[in-house]
């Protein structure tokens, strides 16, 4: 199985609080892993580092082999880098289908030279963009809202927008930040069934997660974080089921 992300050495901090402290952590293509840990762990901050929203104070990452360090954001999702939000970061009164559209990716009009030169080409890749996102919301569930304003949508529904945008950047990697927080119904079965698909493609994910039913029944693999630290990796029945991380989760 390949790596697509190799994490090597991370360190961050915030003035006195460790978010990152020396970690050591692959992602394979095909696999999901489930980050967790207490609040406060760092685990949200280790998607930031990942995926380029802070920058580590040492130590790197690896996008299949090529190094991230020092690349903007944008940059690594046009490589293929994608995550969701745990505050959804949706335009409201955008259609669902615009707010896909303007996912961060690879856009074909964003030089100004074939902008001006070969217009049908962009007009084409639009064309073609507006496709996959269809397809996308048809996959996820969306596709009779797809013209609805996504502020107008039910959380859990606002929860899948957050995740079919994720997808439109032909992700190698995905980062799921809480995709379970406030929801349930359809759109949990829908969100279990579309990351098993991508991780059938090939897709490397790693899902940081409070409900510990969802990680457990998803997951190929958990990685218990603390204090910035990974501090044990393995199935995650084990990790549920070992008392010293079960009292380090609730604080007892
Ligand atoms: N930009 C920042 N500036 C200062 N402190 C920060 C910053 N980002 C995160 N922190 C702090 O780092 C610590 C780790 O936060 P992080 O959000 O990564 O934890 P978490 O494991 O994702 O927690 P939760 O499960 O509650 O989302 C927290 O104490 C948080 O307040």
């Amino acid at each position: 199985m390949s790596a697509v992300v190799e994490i090597r050495g991370l360190e961050k901090r915030f003035g006195g609080i460790v978010v990152a402290d020396g970690i050591d952590l692959t992602l394979t293509a095909g696999r999901v892993l489930g980050l967790i840990g207490p609040n406060g762990a760092g685990k949200t901050s280790l998607f930031n580092l990942i995926s380029g929203v802070v920058r580590p104070d040492a130590g790197s990452v690896r996008l299949d082999g090529r190094p991230l360090d020092g690349m903007k954001m944008h940059q690594r999702a046009r490589l293929g880098l994608s995550r969701t939000w745990q505050n959804l970061r949706l335009f409201p009164s955008l259609s669902v289908l615009d707010n896909l559209m303007v996912a961060p990716r690879r856009y074909a009009g964003e030089s100004l030279l074939r902008l001006a030169f070969f217009p049908g080409v962009v007009r084409q890749a639009e064309a073609e963009s507006r496709r996959k996102a269809l397809q996308i919301l048809e996959r996820t569930g969306l596709a009779d809202v797809a013209n609805k304003p996504a502020g107008g949508l039910t959380f859990g529904q606002q929860k899948l927008v957050g995740v079919a945008r994720a997808l439109m950047n032909d992700a190698r990697c995905l980062l799921l930040d809480e995709p379970m927080a406030g929801v349930e119904g359809q759109a949990y079965q829908t969100i279990q069934n579309v990351v098993r698909d991508l991780a059938a493609s090939g897709v490397a994910v790693c899902v940081v997660e409070h409900n510990v039913a969802f990680i457990r029944d998803l997951c190929d693999e958990g990685v218990f974080m603390f204090a910035g630290r990974v501090l044990a990796r393995g199935a995650v029945a084990d990790l549920i089921a070992d008392p010293r991380l079960t009292e380090l989760y609730f604080g007892t």
